[in-house]
């Protein structure tokens, strides 16, 4: 584990797409760029280019003289926002690490680790905890949020007193229940002024905390809030990249979660490296489709959030969602593996909102509506499956060859040779 020590030498040593200041300065010009913009209404809407260049030429003239630090919070302290607050730590930023467990905020401050969810990593003796949520986000310039996705409204509503201009950042990878509200969806309906972000990317947190190069996917309309939150975690081991379409970055990251429940599965069956590749190019095609449906541009899911972050949490027993599978596929049922998990699976509840909302505005789904009918309906997984095979003719790539004429096409086809076959049946057994 890298000491806090070397931790901005780490960043120096990438900073190639950065520019050439130093991350000091980075964080420095980013930190001024957001107080400006929260200042002069910039970052509260949509914003304005020549404000944002105009901030920025400023900030690049003041960094000698008033070295400033983002200042951050991050909401829950499971495993992930633990992570992030840590990298943010290490990376210099003035860093508070809010928890609802009280005592549980003491053993960190104490013992500089996080028991519960990260037990055997000592996180940066710079990162501040706290227990009181309006101590925690007050005075800060981005808030991160890392609760699971069905607390995140209510988390919302408590510190919606204490918002004057920070920007929000969803991390959270999840989908509200019956709403079928995605973060930023949240965030619209509570704080409607707020600038804000996602992120989201194939980010399992031990990784992380094991250094491990990783990276990751800021989302935002906003170019300040973007470079802001890459100043404030890129480091030699965690990469930060931007993107403007919030809606595929936020897909991407809830949508994957089925999909590793599904592999799970299939990996408790033993399957083969075939099988495995066909579930997830066929996931990737339902993400594409299901995003496409939503507003969301499809080439995202070719990105970290979308194929990435499949490719992660299909393929690692890290993932929580995973583990989920897994144990289904061993027969446990639905409670009793999440009850053995004891961590957030936001899967179990993606599940069921896409199934639902799938199911409603005929998106075709059939890998989350298998899932849905074992998890849920008691069927039988490997009848499911076998089913799923038995799916038709359908077109590779529905973006290159769109599956109606696919369809139409070989399905003729197969019942004419259905048909000949019939024929010369009938007459050998005429003969
Ligand atoms: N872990 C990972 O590798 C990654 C996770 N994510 C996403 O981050 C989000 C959080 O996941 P993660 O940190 O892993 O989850 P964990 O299960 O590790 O931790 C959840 C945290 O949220 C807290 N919490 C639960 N309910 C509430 C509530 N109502 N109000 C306030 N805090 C609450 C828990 O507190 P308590 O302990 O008191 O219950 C705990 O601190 C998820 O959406 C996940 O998909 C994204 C990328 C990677
Ligand atoms: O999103 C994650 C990694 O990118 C974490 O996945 P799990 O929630 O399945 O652990």
């Amino acid at each position: 584990m890298t000491s806090s020590n070397n931790s901005n030498k780490d960043i120096g040593n990438d900073n190639s797409d950065m520019d050439n200041t130093t991350p000091e300065k980075q964080n420095s010009l980013l930190a001024g760029i957001i107080e400006r913009a929260s200042k002069s209404g910039i970052g509260r809407k949509k914003l304005n280019p020549s404000a944002v260049e105009s901030a920025v030429a400023k900030n690049m003239a003041d960094i000698h003289n008033s070295p400033t630090k983002l200042r951050l919070a991050f909401l829950g302290g499971g495993s992930f926002g633990t992570a992030m607050a840590n990298l943010a730590a290490r990376n210099g930023c003035d860093t508070t690490l809010w928890v609802r467990n009280k005592r549980a905020v003491k053993a960190m401050a104490k013992t500089q680790t996080n028991k519960k969810y990260l037990p055997s990593y000592k996180l940066d003796d710079r990162l501040k905890y706290s227990h009181d949520l309006a101590m925690a986000v007050k005075d800060k310039d981005i808030i991160f949020i890392a609760v699971p996705g069905l607390a995140f409204r209510e988390t919302l509503k408590s510190i919606a007193p204490f918002i004057s201009g920070q920007s929000i950042v969803s991390l959270t990878k999840g989908m509200e229940k019956d709403t079928f509200a995605l973060m930023s969806d949240i965030i619209k309906d509570e704080l409607p002024e707020v600038n804000f972000g996602v992120m989201s990317g194939p980010n399992l947190a031990i990784e992380i905390m094991k250094n491990m190069p990783s990276a990751t996917v800021i989302a935002s309309d906003s170019e300040p809030l973007r470079h802001a939150v890459q100043a404030a975690l890129h480091s030699a081991f965690f990469r930060v990249f931007a993107s403007d379409d919030v809606k595929g970055v936020e897909l991407g990251g809830a949508l994957k979660n089925i999909y590793a429940i599904a592999m799970g599965m299939a990996a408790a069956y033993d399957v083969g490296e075939n099988t495995k590749a066909m579930i997830l190019t066929c996931a990737l095609a339902e993400m594409s489709r299901f995003g496409v449906e939503a507003g969301a541009n499809p080439l995202t899911f070719l990105g970290l959030s979308g194929v990435g972050d499949l490719y992660a949490t299909c393929s690692s027993e890290l993932s929580r969602n995973y583990r989920i599978g897994n144990m289904l596929g061993r027969g446990m049922n639905i409670d009793a593996a999440v009850k053995k998990l004891g961590q957030t699976a936001e899967g179990v509840n993606t599940i069921q909102q896409v199934h639902e909302k799938a199911t409603k505005d005929g998106i075709y789904m059939p890998i989350t509506h298998a899932l849905y009918a074992v998890i849920y309906e008691d069927k039988a997984a490997l009848g499911v499956a076998l089913h799923l095979m038995e799916a038709g003719f359908r077109s590779d790539v529905e973006f290159v060859m769109a599956h109606d004429h696919s369809n139409a096409t070989l399905t003729a086809q197969m019942k004419s040779s259905n048909s000949h076959t019939e024929d010369e049946k009938d007459d050998t057994d005429s003969k």
